[in-house]
């Protein structure tokens, strides 16, 4: 855990949240302890390869090989750091040899590195005693569900607390042409069944048809965001703020379309293609409606340009302990800034987190959190 990260840890710990320890430190003991997770773990390694990819059956044979003498520790580390194609990090064996003539040197690395790790909302969502696993957009994320698989289905506790892991990207039907992808960060569970979630650059309709048809929601909520990596996904200009509010960047407010995606079933009562619903373009009266609460609250800042700047510092992408104590970024615009319209009246408790050496990874205090069990209401 960096400087950085441990100031989240600390407030969390403040406002008495417990936190997992790292992903690398679940991993390794998982690794040293079974060798099943072991072999999953490096037969998912060379699925997601560029060798398998390619078709190149030799070099994914030396790569199996290599890994299978590589110590848990080690493979811990090469799943999270990634494998460079040198020498260096290859050592000297046979399949090295191999691994070094035959692999394209466009592809700087036999295992990509995962920089994005940081953003643990992104690769799987708790929703009551269901697991899921998100299958990413961007092919730089691929092994990242791959290791949290491996987690949920291993470690000591998290897979004997009840909770089930759903496998939903099978729900598709044999004439969707895009593969489903989800990230986290768009999805927001709001509890009694509803789910809000956006489409964007990263989660598809596939995707959300998908999960839709897995039938453990009663209402869908769509939110379609515009494809612009500032907005890359659903929390970075909308999170939820427990019962009563969401922050909401307003520029954007009246532009997207909304959506509810609804089952629909044959006489036989197989699952058809789901139904796509219009709601027009205005998000606060539709939640409003759709929630049936016309008092929920908008967070944001007090202008338009300040919402801006506001968004691209990611201080719109808030954790939510409860329904009144909030984390985000610090250094909101004292007069008109989003945290001032938070605490005003004492509505919420805002902690602050320095985004120094954080917001250059491209996320906000939500992105880097997810919640595994929350407290009972
Ligand atoms: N939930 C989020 N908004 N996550 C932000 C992820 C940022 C990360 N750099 C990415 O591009 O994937």
């Amino acid at each position: 855990m960096n400087i950085s990260t441990s100031k989240i840890k600390d407030i969390l710990d403040e406002f008495g949240v417990g936190v997992y320890s790292e992903c690398a430190d679940l991993l390794r003991q998982i690794l040293i302890s079974s060798d099943q997770a072991r072999s999953q773990l490096i037969h998912g390694i060379l699925t997601n390869s560029h060798f398998n990819h390619n078709n190149q059956s030799q070099s994914l044979l030396a790569l199996h090989q290599w890994l299978l003498h590589r110590t848990p520790e080690q493979l811990t580390e090469d799943i999270i750091v990634g494998v460079a194609c040198s020498q260096d990090e290859l050592g000297t064996s046979d399949y090295t040899q191999i691994l070094l003539t035959t692999n394209n040197s466009t592809n700087e690395y036999l295992i990509p590195p995962l920089p994005n790790l940081l953003f643990m909302r992104d690769g799987f969502s708790i929703i009551d005693n269901h697991v899921f696993i998100w299958q990413m957009n961007k092919p730089t994320r691929i092994n990242e569900p791959l290791l949290l698989h491996i987690i949920f289905q291993y470690h000591p506790h998290l897979s004997n607390c009840g909770l089930e892991i759903i496998e939903w990207q099978k729900n598709i039907d044999e004439n969707d042409k895009e593969i489903p992808t989800i990230e986290g960060g768009d999805v927001a569970y709001l509890g009694d069944g509803i789910l809000l979630i956006g489409c964007s650059e990263r989660t598809n309709r596939t995707g959300i048809e998908a999960l839709t048809r897995a039938g453990l929601f009663h209402q869908v909520i769509v939110i379609m965001i515009p494809p612009e990596r500032c907005y890359m996904h659903l929390d970075t200009i909308l999170s939820s703020v427990g019962k009563h509010a969401f922050t909401l960047h307003g520029p954007l407010a009246e532009t997207m379309q909304i959506y509810t995606v609804e089952n629909q079933y044959s006489h036989q009562k197989t699952c058809l293609k789901p139904k796509w619903i219009s709601h027009g373009c205005n998000v606060r009266q539709t939640l409003r409606k759709l929630l049936n609460n016309p008092d929920l609250i908008f967070y944001d800042a007090k202008d338009e340009q300040t919402s801006i700047d506001e968004q691209r510092q990611c201080r719109h992408n808030v954790v939510v302990i409860d329904d009144c104590h909030v984390v985000t970024y610090a250094g909101s615009d004292a007069d008109k800034g989003i945290v001032t319209c938070m605490t005003h009246n004492n509505m919420c408790r805002v902690g602050l987190i320095p985004f120094e050496g954080l917001l250059e990874g491209g996320g906000g205090v939500h992105c880097m959190t997810n919640a595994v069990r929350r407290r009972p209401k």
